[in-house]
């Protein structure tokens, strides 16, 4: 029988992709400073204080519903009626008097109890009787009604440091009377193609034996996307002084570098080499596809992720490895994605050693489909793809029904 053995080249001492992340999160610190901001401007920055309720919500027990208040007390089963005072109470506009044991009052939605009333009756349960209000007992004690604080109580906490804001926060802190946040700034990440093959944009005109650059627009939109303050460092040729020079322009103007191209051993892998020979470099040799290549280093004491050319390696090693990275240098902590179990729609056989990553989306069943083609060059899968399934260490025999996890992009942070 043949036997399954390891996917990954002998004579080379592979990183299993937890131990190269574990790694990574040991060894990074946040890096932003912070500054306060309007509320309102806030989305998408990460906390660097906990948030406190400045006072309740609701600040005051008011009314669910439009209908009738009164006080709980004077009513029992069976048919019940009350006169109403002549008055009104309305959010934004209080009854300023005591409402007479006995007594109801038109109240609406939102507007605060007043004095007497503890109880509200839904409008459409009632029928009015000239000055009186009708309807049928018993009526629960505090129906349609909210208590003060009975979602957050003033002076408990709202919202921790390092949450990432959005919509529904600035809706949570605005209620809570919190105008201003103290904030991360936002971590500016710097993006450099490497190739002499690059052109670096389709304006330009490009010869056969060149191409288009594919990675830096995704890296930039990635980095953009995740909330980050993306850093255009253009393209540099395979040239050690090109390579150098960018990557002290990024030093200066960026918090974390994202290099593609130059990442494997080959002669004109002038990233790889230069931040051996210069910076702080983790050149791992990851139990990964695709992206085995990649290179993590300090220049100038600015993390450096030197990712692969390929794009769908590119890609895979930003979502694996540089997410959760930036994540944690910008303030909002160690991430992981969510994925969810779900059944396969197709076969494959898998070598122990490595984590593998495959292009793939949902079909209609709810079953992950995967690109026919695992080639790392072939960007259309990654268009064609939602998300990537996750293929453990272990070596793994896949049928259609098989259980595998499936990250979508959108878990992934992508916009
Ligand atoms: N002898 C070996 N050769 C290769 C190995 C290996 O282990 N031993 N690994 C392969 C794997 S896996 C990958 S991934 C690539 C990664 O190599 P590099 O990071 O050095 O990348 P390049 O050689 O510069 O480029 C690879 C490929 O990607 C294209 N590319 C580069 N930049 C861009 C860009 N900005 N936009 C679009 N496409 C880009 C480039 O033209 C190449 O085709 O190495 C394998 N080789
Ligand atoms: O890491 Mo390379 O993964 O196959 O394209």
């Amino acid at each position: 029988m043949k036997s399954e053995g390891s996917a990954m080249p002998p004579g080379v001492d592979w990183v299993p992709v937890d131990t190269a992340l574990d790694r990574l999160r040991g060894a990074l610190h946040p890096v932003t400073g912070t500054e306060t901001i309007a509320t309102a401007r806030a989305a998408a920055r990460i906390l660097a204080q906990d948030c406190i309720a400045r006072r309740s919500n609701p600040p005051q027990p008011n009314s669910a519903v439009d209908g009738y208040g009164f006080g709980h007390a004077a009513i029992s089963e069976g048919s019940q009626r009350l006169p109403l005072v002549d008055g009104r109470a309305a959010a934004g506009q209080p009854w300023p008097h005591p409402v007479p044991e006995g007594s109801a009052i038109r109240i609406l939605t939102g507007a605060t109890l007043p004095d007497g009333v503890d109880t509200v009756v839904l409008e459409e349960n009632t029928t009015i009787d000239g000055a009186a209000v009708m309807f049928d007992g018993p009526v629960r004690h505090g129906s349609n009604t909210r208590k003060a604080g009975e979602d957050v109580a003033e002076g408990s906490p709202a919202l921790p440091a390092g949450h990432k804001l959005r919509a529904p926060d600035l809706a949570l802190l605005s209620a809570l009377g919190i105008s201003h946040v103290t904030v991360h700034r936002p971590l500016r990440v710097g993006v450099l193609s490497t190739g002499d093959e690059i052109i670096a944009s389709p304006d330009l005109p490009a010869l056969p034996h060149q191409i288009w650059d594919a990675n830096r627009p995704m890296l930039l939109s990635l980095a953009a996307g995740w909330g980050y303050e993306p850093v255009d460092l253009g393209h540099a040729p395979d040239s050690d002084d090109a390579v150098r020079e960018r990557l002290n322009d990024g030093a200066r103007c960026a918090d974390v570098i994202l290099t593609s191209g130059g990442a494997s051993a080959g002669d004109e892998d002038h990233v790889s080499a230069l931040l051996k020979s210069h910076g702080t470099l983790s050149s791992w040799r990851i139990a990964l596809k695709p992206g085995r290549p990649l290179v993590l280093a300090k220049w100038e004491g600015v993390p450096v992720f030197g990712l692969p050319g390929n794009p769908v390696a590119a890609l895979v090693c930003s979502l694996v490895f540089a997410r959760p990275a930036l994540s944690l240098l910008a303030g909002a902590g160690w991430t992981v994605p969510r994925g969810f179990t779900v059944p396969a729609a197709f076969t494959k056989r898998k070598k122990a050693g490595r984590r593998e990553y495959l292009r793939a989306r949902l079909n209609a069943e709810g079953r992950a489909e995967v690109f026919p083609s695992e080639g790392s060059g072939r960007i259309s899968g990654l268009s064609w793809a939602d998300g990537l399934v996750e293929l453990p260490d272990e070596a793994a025999e896949i049928g259609p029904d098989t259980s595998v996890r499936y990250i979508p992009y959108t878990s992934f942070g992508l916009v």
